[in-house]
């Protein structure tokens, strides 16, 4: 099982290139004002010239208009928009056709009950980020380093495109994959020493320890329809 690796809300040339070189398959920007993360669109067009055949870019835009969109699109040139608000499934289907750009779009999780929307949202988006939803009171809608129970994906049909974020760092990453197979990962605070500052050891580390993952095979064989005795 390869899982995609998106290292989120990079700022710097140093860790973006910790990113890279330790073998990330996309890299986010984070267009968002009110996160410690955010870039203007010509700082991120400076790193994404850094990126760009080596790691997807990704856009993260928050409940943004068809303008500031257009204005990222041009500038940027991200192969992702990743949509972190309260888009619906009709303005998600409409971010897609007018810009041609594939969309990751966020999902947020704390109950059984906000898997409701993941079908709708599945049918129109690229990939699907499932994501913890935020504490009370935080002001940004992601990036807050907190988890959401990974047993509430158990159910999740295993086809789906999907990546799974929401407080991974290197510490719990495996344990996460054990429990969601998860076919990717995202993560933001996790690799950083405080709010907005990623720390390339970090980085380093949280692929590494994606990288060195190994599934169990009970549940590959599980997943083939193999009878598994206890
Ligand atoms: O990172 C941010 O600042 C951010 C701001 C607004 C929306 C989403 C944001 N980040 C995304 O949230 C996930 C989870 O973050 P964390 O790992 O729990 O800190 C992150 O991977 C980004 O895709």
């Amino acid at each position: 099982m390869t899982v995609t690796v998106k290292i989120c809300g990079l700022s710097t040339e140093e860790t973006l290139d910790a990113a890279l070189d330790a073998g990330a398959d996309m890299v986010g920007f984070v267009f968002f004002p009110k996160s410690p993360r955010a870039v203007s669109n010509e700082r991120a067009r400076q790193l994404a010239d850094q990126a760009r055949g080596k790691a997807e870019i990704v856009a993260l835009t928050v409940d943004m208009d068809d303008a500031a969109l257009a204005a990222i699109v041009e500038t940027v040139r991200p192969d992702w928009l990743q949509l972190h608000g309260g888009e619906s499934v009709e303005r998600v289907a409409e971010i897609r056709r007018r810009f041609g750009l594939p969309v990751l779009k966020a999902l947020g999780i704390r109950e059984a009950a906000d898997l409701a929307g993941i079908g709708a949202y599945a049918a129109v988006a690229d990939r699907l980020l499932l994501d913890a939803k935020p504490p009370k009171g935080a002001t940004l809608p992601g990036g807050n380093g907190v988890s959401f129970d990974w047993h509430l994906l158990d159910a999740l049909d295993p086809g789906l495109a999907y990546m799974l974020s929401g407080g991974l760092d290197a510490g719990n990453v495996a344990q996460a994959l054990a429990v969601t197979h998860s076919p990717g990962i995202d993560a933001s605070s996790g690799v950083e020493s405080a709010p907005g500052i990623k720390d390339p050891d970090r980085i380093r580390a949280f692929i590494a320890a994606i990288r060195g993952f190994r599934p169990n095979p009970d549940h590959s064989r599980a997943l083939a329809g193999e009878r598994i005795s206890s």
